[in-house]
């Protein structure tokens, strides 16, 4: 059972708008691949995303008078699109990179090291919980409105003796050009703790809008990147030739093109299916392009709506929902949401927040999940969430197979 997440309207503490409240940096785009919020800053009132055109109107409104003065609105979506988002509106998107004030030559070693994190759940009763959703599909199989398809995260819990340093630990995690590195801050708790952060480096694109263009880029089956190349190459062979992770992709690829269809005069797949890369893990990937009908729908009305995928939710939706949070003992909170900017013109980029941690003070909270369809194997599943920690674990210094020691995911398969 999730424990459940505090009343968010009865535990926040009123604070100051924070310094730097979101900032984004994509290496391969030369264009508006860095957005860093310069103030002044303005918190939009939190609600869930039910009212979030109602919310944000007010900013593009004023965009015909203010003739693209620049304003940004920025933040994060959380999981469960009925939770309170975490939005700020900005005068503009050309302040300081948080990762440039790293300092030092060797950013890939920081200064200190935190303690082993603590899986929660560990590897056994992620397994279990695999099992149970495969028990469900199976049993469900052929019926109208089965379960096809959910993804199950797990987390890990890190802790270090003095508060993690994000200018390091930013800049560590933007050593890796294929991800986009991003940090979005987070109301403070009422307790009066540390602030807290949402930072992470994301390989996925949800959605960019640019004028009447649209691009989502989801990826869903995956494989552990590899020091040796012939067995790198052998594991991105395989994972191409998956006929389950085949599956598992192409189910969000359909729901993404059936939810933009309906907004797009032109939609397809000119690229195909390909393989793509991090640092860290293959996925199979597939880029996805359009033309919308109206191109004054704002990028985060699109991407709210298209949040959640079955990249991080299931299918049917609302199922896999219910079911993540059955089985799921840590709430995800803004893990597997959405975070991006937009300006007033509608345009923005929108990214699935995962390869993250929320972050407060000395405290990281990791997520990784893995899709679970028929034919995924309990044991593989939670590997592949432990491979999937290992980009932000070597940002903290420390080492990315941490969350591959468990000694349960080196047993005999089990049944
Ligand atoms: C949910 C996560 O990854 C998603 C994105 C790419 C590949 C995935 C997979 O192969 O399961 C997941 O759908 C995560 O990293 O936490």
């Amino acid at each position: 059972m999730t424990l459940p997440l505090p009343d968010a309207t009865l535990t926040e503490a009123p604070s100051l708008p924070p310094d730097q409240p979101f900032s984004f940096r994509n290496a391969r785009d030369q264009v508006r691949g860095q957005v860093c919020a310069t103030g002044p800053v303005r918190p939009l009132d939190r609600a869930g995303a039910d009212t979030l055109a109602d919310r944000v109107a007010p900013f593009f409104g004023a965009a015909r008078d203010a003739d693209d003065d620049g304003a940004l609105i920025g933040g994060a979506l959380p999981f469960d699109k009925a939770r309170p988002d975490c939005l700020w509106q900005v005068a503009g998107g050309h302040g300081a990179w948080p990762g440039a004030n790293a300092g030092g030559p060797a950013r890939s070693v920081p200064e200190r090291r935190p303690t082993r994190p603590c899986p929660q759940p560990p590897a056994t009763g992620y397994m279990d919980s695999v099992a149970r959703a495969l028990e469900i599909m199976r049993a469900e199989r052929g019926l109208p409105d089965a379960l096809t398809k959910v993804v199950l995260a797990r987390s890990l819990l890190v802790e270090d003796r003095m508060a993690f340093a994000l200018p390091g630990l930013m800049a560590r995690l933007a050593e890796d050009p294929a991800v986009t590195v991003f940090q979005v801050a987070l109301p403070q708790d009422a307790d009066g703790s540390a602030p807290r952060q949402l930072v992470g480096a994301t390989p996925e694109l949800l959605l960019r809008k640019r004028g009447d263009s649209v691009v989502s880029h989801p990826l869903a089956g995956s494989a552990r990147r590899l020091d040796d190349p012939e067995a790198d190459a052998r594991n991105a062979n395989a994972l191409a030739r998956s006929e389950k992770d085949r599956r598992e992709h192409g189910l969000v690829v359909e729901y993404i093109l059936d939810m933009l269809a309906p907004v797009c005069k032109r939609l397809g797949t000119p690229e195909g299916t390909a393989l793509t890369t991090t640092r860290s893990m293959w996925h199979i990937g597939t880029r996805i392009e359009g033309r919308l009908k109206d191109p004054e729908t704002p990028a985060i009305l699109l991407a709210a709506a298209l949040h959640p995928t079955p990249a991080v939710c299931g299918l049917p939706c609302d199922r896999a929902a219910r079911l993540i949070r059955d089985l799921e003992p840590v709430a995800r909170d803004f893990y597997a949401g959405a975070v991006g900017w937009c300006d007033r013109r509608g345009d923005g980029d929108w990214y699935v927040a995962i390869r993250c941690a929320e972050l407060c003070g000395a405290r990281a909270r990791l997520f990784a999940g893995a899709g679970i369809v028929l034919g995924s194997d309990p044991r593989a599943e939670a590997s592949e969430t432990g491979a999937k920690f290992g980009a932000f674990l070597s940002a903290l210094g420390l080492p990315p197979d941490a969350a591959l020691s468990d000694p349960s995911l080196h047993n005999q398969p089990n049944g």
